[in-house]
């Protein structure tokens, strides 16, 4: 490479470059509260108010004064960073802490096991493998149970006194004595358990993670096509939509037949195969633009999973540590896990951390040992774990209540905006700090650079950088064709905070309503 020639630019290339065509191209210095900082021309820092803090992770804002302050400590103390392999208190003492919560929250009096990850995505993926050990386990007992009923008929069958009954599940051309039927049995079920594959439930829109496994839980086609030869097949489940539930499970089930002895013949019958590893579900759909799940389809979820035996794996990793007004974004619809995960807020904005929780009655012991993470269960984020839920607890959750006083007055001015703009603003969604703006679909505006906009999928990030720009607030999209503005600032967003999202939330529907492309789209 000559001297002249610039040096070559190695991470975030193509990234940075889409960034600067929607005009979002920004360098963040420092960031405090709900405010990031970066420098004009002149080198002066210009504060942005932040209400995406990452992505929903930042309740408490961003390096909040007392979680930095015990990261300091932590790393003063010499806590050890890695010990794998070695007992680790503060591992169990999250779990716990976690537990007692959900305990009393839910009111159940099931404990749950917890595995520990980095990020969202991992415990998502933990869940998918120990679903998957747990559905294995049904296929084995099943398999045990016909290989038993098998021995005893064939075992019984040496008298002579059986005779094979007619019926739709008599493989063919094996009616004619009880052994070319067992025989047959056999081998068709081999045949079937061969071709046997899991299958995971997710609701349309999912966001589920955009790893190997994870990805194929989140619908998002450009994300998640490219990958669909890598992983386990995912059927998505329109939300609220029961009839369309009840049809993808029969659509999935597959079964092996089993033989049982009626008097003095042998009857075949089907038995259903545990197909359907696990239903994924989050509580409030970012995915889908912070859509809550209604409390009559999740106990249709919960009911159905119930019964095929396949378990409801609530994901709280954005809705989850308070984010809703409560610890879990699943209280608010009575959503029950059989499994949980967490990440985001429990990293206290200072560090990666993320867990899975199993029902201690279906949990896997042996899966402790079968999956590991270098950095997870580390002793740096399992103490800022303790502090962020010793924050969420304290003065008997006074950071609940807050999430619910300051999500009710964020959500007042929202649709306030969008009484005086109904044309632009279709709905405000979501429960507590954990909102979004749906923003009407464009796709035959008056204006051609919007309508082309709106058609290109990249509706949302004009109008962030729009609000970037213009009113030096930082509001990204979420959900389908980004027509969704996502609003998940932290607790501490003040009235004034509030009052700045207003006036730039108003300022952006006149630009909407007027086609005003110019100031909407500056070339
Ligand atoms: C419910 C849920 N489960 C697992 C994850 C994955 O967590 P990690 O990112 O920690 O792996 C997320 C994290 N969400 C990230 C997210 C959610 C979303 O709705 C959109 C985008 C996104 C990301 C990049 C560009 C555009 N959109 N990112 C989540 O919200």
């Amino acid at each position: 490479m000559s001297a002249s020639s610039p040096a070559p630019v190695l991470a975030d290339s193509a990234l940075n470059q889409w960034l600067a065509s929607m005009g979002l191209a920004v360098e963040y210095v420092r960031a405090e509260g709900n405010t990031l900082y970066y420098r004009d021309e002149n080198g002066r820092e210009v504060p942005v108010l932040d209400l995406a803090c990452g992505f929903g992770s930042l309740l408490f804002g961003h390096n909040n004064d007392e979680i930095v302050e015990h990261a300091k400590s932590v790393l003063d103390a010499r806590v050890p960073f890695h010990a794998q392999l070695s007992v680790l208190p503060h591992v169990n003492a999250v779990a716990s802490e976690i537990n007692r919560i959900i305990r009393r929250e839910t009111g159940t009096d099931q404990y749950y096991s917890a595995i520990f990850a980095n990020t969202g995505a991992e415990a998502n993926e933990i869940c998918m493998k120990h679903a998957e050990l747990e559905r294995r386990g049904r296929v084995s007992e099943l398999r045990a149970e016909i290989d038993e009923h098998v021995a005893a008929v064939r075992a019984a069958a040496g008298g002579g006194r059986l005779s094979v009954a007619e019926g739709p599940h008599v493989p063919t051309g094996a009616h004619q004595d009880v052994a070319s039927l067992l025989t047959a049995v056999e081998q068709e079920n081999a045949e079937r358990l061969a071709n046997a594959r899991p299958v995971f439930l997710a609701l349309e829109n999912a966001f589920h993670g955009k790893l190997v496994g994870s990805i194929q839980l989140t619908q998002n086609a450009q994300w998640r096509t490219p990958f669909t030869a890598l992983a386990a097949t995912v059927r998505f489940v329109p939300a609220d939509q029961p009839d369309d539930l009840a049809k993808i499970i029969e659509e999935e089930r597959r079964t092996l037949l089993d033989v049982v002895v009626d008097g003095d013949v042998v009857r075949v019958v089907a038995r259903d195969l545990p197909t359907i590893a696990g239903f994924f579900v989050e509580p409030v759909r970012g995915g889908a633009g912070m859509k809550p799940v209604t409390p009559e389809f999740a106990r249709e979820i919960q009911n159905a999973c119930a019964a095929i035996g396949c378990p409801v794996i609530v994901d709280e990793v954005q809705s989850g540590f308070g984010r809703t007004g409560t610890f879990l974004g699943s209280s608010h619809m009575g959503l029950r896990g059989d499994y949980y995960t967490f990440a985001k807020i429990i990293a206290g904005g200072v560090t990666k951390n993320s867990v899975a929780l199993v029902r201690q009655d279906r949990f896997r012991p042996e899966f402790e040992v079968i999956h590991s993470s270098t950095f997870a269960k580390d002793g740096f984020s399992g103490a800022i774990a303790l502090k962020v839920l010793e924050m969420l607890e304290a003065d008997g959750g006074r950071a609940y209540r807050m999430v619910r006083e300051r999500g009710e007055r964020l959500a007042g001015a929202l649709n306030a905006v969008r009484a005086d703009f109904p044309d632009v603003i279709k709905e405000v969604w979501g429960i507590g700090l954990m909102l979004s703006v749906e923003v009407a679909d464009q796709s035959d505006a008056a204006s051609e650079r919007i309508r082309e906009a709106a058609q290109s999928g990249t509706f949302g990030y004009l109008l962030s950088a729009f609000l970037l720009r213009e009113h030096h607030i930082r509001a990204l999209p979420a959900g389908p064709g980004t027509r969704f503005l996502r609003v998940s600032p932290s607790i501490y967003i003040t009235d004034d905070e509030i009052a700045r999202t207003e006036a730039a939330l108003r300022s952006l529907c006149s630009a909407l309503r007027d086609q005003d492309d110019q100031r909407l789209l500056p070339s």
